[in-house]
C-alpha cells in the first residue's frame, strides 16, 4: 500500500510570521504519523511561511522565475530549513524519514511540464524508509528557476509511484462550501469552482484551487482534511472531503 501524504504549510508554519514555525501543530502531526503503520508512506510537506515569503519578495511563482541564483537559493534554503524542522520531530520519534530535495533533481520544460525521477523515492521505501519531500524551487527551461509546489509533487508521485491513497492535511477540515462546512465530495472542478479560493496568506501556488485541481487529474483516492484528522486518515480512514 502506497500513501501520499502532504502536510499543508500552513498547518506546520506560522503562514502569516516569515519563517515561523507551529512547533505545536508539528509535534502533534509527528504524533500521528509515529503511531501509524508507516510502510509505503512518502511524505511531501509544503513552503508555509518559509517558501512562499521569499517566492513572494522575489517576484518567483509557479510560471514566473529568476535567474538569479541568490533569489533561488533564498527559496530553496527556508524550504530545507524547514525540512531539517520536520526531519528532526520525525527522528525524536524514531520515524525513519530521509529527505528528497526537489531542486536537485526535478526539471520543468517550456510547457511547464515537470519530470523527476521517483527510483531514490521508491527505493526508499523499498528499504523501509520514510522520504519527506519538499515544495522547492525547480529548474525551469525558458524561466531560470520556479516554484514547485508540495501540491504538484503529490500528483507526481501518487502518478509515478502508483499511489493508494492520497492526504492533504491542510488548515481547514476540508473543502468549504459557501456556509463554511466541509464538502463531502467533490468530481467535478466546475461544481466547486466559484467556492475555491486562493490561501487567506501569502501563497504564491494557487491555494484550494490548485490543490483540487492537481487532486482531481489522479486515478487513486484524494483527502483533504484538518490536523485532528490525521490519524483518522492515516488508519484507513476518510476524513474531510473526498476528491475524485
Ligand atoms: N472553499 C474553500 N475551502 C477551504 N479552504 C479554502 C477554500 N477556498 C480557499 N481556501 C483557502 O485555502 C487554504 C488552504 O490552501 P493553502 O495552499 O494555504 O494550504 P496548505 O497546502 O496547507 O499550505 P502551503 O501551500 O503553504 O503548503 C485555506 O487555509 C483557505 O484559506
Ligand atoms: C514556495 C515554495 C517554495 C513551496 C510551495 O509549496 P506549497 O506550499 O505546497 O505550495
Amino acid at each position: 500500500m502506497t500513501v501520499v501524504l502532504k502536510l499543508g504549510g500552513s498547518v506546520i508554519t506560522e503562514k502569516d510570521e516569515p519563517e515561523t514555525l507551529d512547533g505545536r501543530t508539528l509535534t502533534d502531526l509527528a504524533d500521528a504519523i509515529a503511531e501509524a503503520d508507516l510502510a509505503g508512506l512518502v511524505l511531501v510537506h509544503g513552503g508555509g511561511s518559509f517558501g512562499h515569503h521569499h517566492a513572494a519578495a522575489h517576484g518567483v511563482s509557479t510560471t514566473e522565475g529568476t535567474r538569479d541564483a541568490r533569489a533561488a537559493m533564498d527559496v530553496h534554503g527556508a524550504m530545507t530549513t524547514l525540512n531539517r524542522f520536520v526531519l528532526s520531530r520525525l527522528h525524536e520519534r524514531d520515524v525513519s524519514a530521509l529527505p528528497v530535495h526537489p531542486l536537485s533533481a526535478a526539471a520543468r520544460d517550456a510547457a511547464g511540464d515537470l519530470s523527476m525521477p521517483t527510483a531514490q523515492v521508491a527505493t526508499m521505501l523499498g528499504e523501509g524508509f520514510v522520504p519527506v519531500l519538499h515544495g522547492d524551487g525547480v529548474v525551469h527551461a525558458g524561466e531560470g528557476v520556479t516554484v514547485l509546489s508540495g501540491d504538484e509533487l503529490v500528483a507526481h508521485l501518487a502518478r509515478e509511484l502508483d499511489a493508494d491513497r492520497v492526504g492533504v492535511c491542510s488548515t481547514v477540515p476540508g473543502v468549504l462550501d459557501a456556509d463554511g462546512e466541509v464538502i463531502p465530495g467533490i468530481d467535478s472542478f466546475e461544481a466547486v469552482a466559484d467556492l475555491l479560493g486562493g490561501s487567506d496568506a501569502t501563497d504564491v501556488s494557487g491555494g484550494m484551487a490548485g490543490k483540487v485541481r492537481e487532486l482531481l487529474a489522479l486515478d487513486a483516492p484524494a483527502h483533504v482534511f484538518g490536523p485532528d484528522a490525521l490519524g483518522e486518515f492515516l488508519a484507513g480512514g476518510s476524513p474531510g472531503t473526498r476528491i475524485g
